[in-house]
Formats: structure tokens, sequence, C-alpha cells
């Protein structure tokens, strides 16, 4: 007993630290855009609490990292919430992973009848982008996922946002043309853009940015749409709050009316009916992830058809229509 009694509070201890390691290096990655850390090294952290308060369930507080829906909405902005909530996906980390879901989504609906859509995985910063009247008004990032960063200012400044969306699109929209619209996409950084800022920020002796993702995050997360203006940032769209008012029915005729109206769309997607064609298309991604000028870290796995997506629904965490299939960490950007 006595052992015991010397385990748990050796546990508790261990999962104080934990804790406090977790918030501080959260702090870095989201807040500062800045971590000291790879993502590999805080899931690892994170995994060690987890299993710690797996063996010891009366140290999982509210305040327990564990406990935290990831993302981080900084005072320093005023904060939005989401017309829907922004989901993350779950993760295939390998192919068996990603047939598990395949043979998994086959069977909830019946075997050979769903389409795929396979998109690249970019590797920004998540936003909101919302449309009023046609018009834009409002930018937010992700944030934790229901509420988000007000960051309109800055995004007004990246060239390839439409102020206005175009009327082929409004006019597809119909009566609904004047509802609101919250479109999702991914802000990024060009790798030559990247290089050069991390080029001008050796020869000004500032910090440069670890990658890609957290020179984007550091230019749209800070007061100034000035500096915003003079980092090149680009978008890619690939989602939408609510289908309903676009009268479209999957993502493919999503993807064709976000174009239509004058958003940037990845253009390296495939409608796929077998596995085979799913294994291709992420096969030849990974083999082509050089020659992109941005960063990708996985292929993004739909069921294309928006009934088909309604039939699965979510679970608490993420859509059971959609997989993301990671790739291996690209070695070191700088
Ligand atoms: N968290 C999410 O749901 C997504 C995240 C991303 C991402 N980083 N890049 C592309 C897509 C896509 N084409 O759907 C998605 S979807």
């Amino acid at each position: 007993e006595a052992a015991r009694a010397e385990a748990r509070e050796a546990a508790a201890e261990r999962a104080a630290e934990l804790n406090r390691q977790l918030e501080y290096h959260a702090y870095r990655y989201y807040a500062l855009d800045a971590p000291e850390i790879t993502d590999a090294a805080f899931d690892k952290l994170l995994i060690e609490l987890q299993q710690i308060e797996a063996a010891y369930p009366e140290l999982v507080t509210p305040r327990s990292y564990t406990q935290r829906v990831g993302g981080y909405v900084s005072p320093q902005f005023q904060s939005v919430e989401h017309m829907a909530r922004m989901y993350s996906m779950d993760d295939a980390m390998n192919l068996d992973e990603l047939d598990e879901w395949l043979e998994r989504t086959e069977a909830a609906l019946g075997a050979g009848h769903a389409t795929y859509t396979c998109e690249l995985k970019i590797d920004g910063l998540g936003v909101a982008l919302t449309y009023e009247d046609g018009r834009f008004v409002r930018a937010a990032t992700r944030g934790d996922g229901v509420t988000g960063e007000d960051v309109t200012l800055n995004v007004r400044t990246i060239r390839d946002v439409p102020m206005r969306l175009s009327q082929a699109a409004l006019a597809h929209m119909g009566a609904d043309a004047r509802r609101p619209i919250e479109v999702r996409g991914e802000v990024y950084m060009p790798k030559g853009s990247f290089l050069r800022l991390n080029e001008e920020a050796d020869a000004q002796g500032r910090e440069p940015f670890a990658n890609p993702r957290n020179a984007a995050a550091g230019s749209l997360r800070q007061k100034d749409p000035k500096v915003t203006a003079r980092r090149d940032l680009a978008t890619f769209l690939y989602a939408v709050a609510d289908t309903a008012p676009l009268h479209v029915d999957s993502q493919h005729a999503f993807l064709s009316w976000l174009k239509e109206a004058g958003f940037s769309v990845n253009p390296n997607v495939a409608r796929c009916t077998t596995p085979a064609e799913v294994h291709a298309f992420c096969a030849d991604a990974l083999a082509h992830r050089e020659d992109l000028d941005y960063d990708i870290d996985g292929v993004v796995v739909k069921v294309d058809s928006f009934a088909q997506q309604d039939e699965l629904g979510f679970t608490a965490r993420a859509p059971r229509w959609a997989i993301a299939f990671k790739f291996p960490p690209e070695e070191k950007e700088t």
C-alpha cells in the first residue's frame, strides 16, 4: 500500500511537470508561432501525460492539458465565433491506417458506392472568410475550432483573397445569395517567399522563422496589416461552414463553385472510386512534394457526395467522412 501511494505521488508530480511543459510549448507554438521543440517531441509529452492520466484518472482536472481543444485564441485580437465549428480531422499515419478508414467508410456506405475526392493537405494556418451579399466582411483564424481571432485587416492585404464574389457564383446561389457564407481554407507562405524572408531576417540580425507555416502564422497573427502585406502570403480554399446556400451536392462541385467565385483552389485534386486510385494519388503527391512552391503535410481524402457525408456525420472530434493521410516530416526547412 505504501509503495502504491509513493508511485501515485511520483505520477502526480510527473503529470504536473508535463502540464507545465505542454502549456509552455503550446504558448510558444500557438501564441508566438515560435516553437522550441518539434511537433513529434510535443506529441511525445502529451502521450506520456495521457498514459499517466489513464493509470491515475484522479489526476485528470479541467486544467489538465489533455482537456484543451487544440489551438490557442490570443487575447491580443478580437475573438470571433465561427458560423459552424471548424473540425480537425483524424489522421492516418500509414497506408494500413488509410485502408482501415477506406474499408470502414465503404462498409458504412455500402461497398463500391463511394467516390472520394483527394486533395493536398496544405501546411499553413487555417482561416475562415465570411462574405455577406457577396462582399468580404471578416476573416478569423481557426483558433480552437469554435472561436478564432479576428484577422480581417491582415487578410484584406492577401492578394488572392477576393473582396467580392463573382456574379456567376452568386447567381448559382439564387435567392440564397443574400445569406452570409463562411468559406474555410489555409493561408500559407510560398517557399520562395519564406527563403527571402529568412535571408532578410539574417541580414537584419533577426530570428528566422523555423518553417513556412510558422512564417505564415507569424505574419498573420500580428497587429500591423502593413507587415502582413509585405509577407507575400497566399491561400487555398477548400471548405465551407454550410453548403446549403451554394446548391452544390459534392466536394468536387463545391471546389468548382469556389473557383468560379474567384477563390484560389489547389489544382491537385482528383476523384477516386477505388482504394488503389487513392493510393496512387497519395504516392504521386509524395513523389512531387518538393516540386510544389508550398509545403504540404499529406493528402486529405473525403467522401465526395455531401449526401453521403451527412449519412456518416461526425464523431466528437472529427468528421467520419474525411481522413488526413500524413506524410513523414520533410527534412529541415532552414
Ligand atoms: N482540418 C481540416 O479539416 C482540413 C485541413 C486541411 C488542410 N490543411 N489542407 C487542405 C484541406 C482540404 N483540401 O480539405 C484541409 S481540410
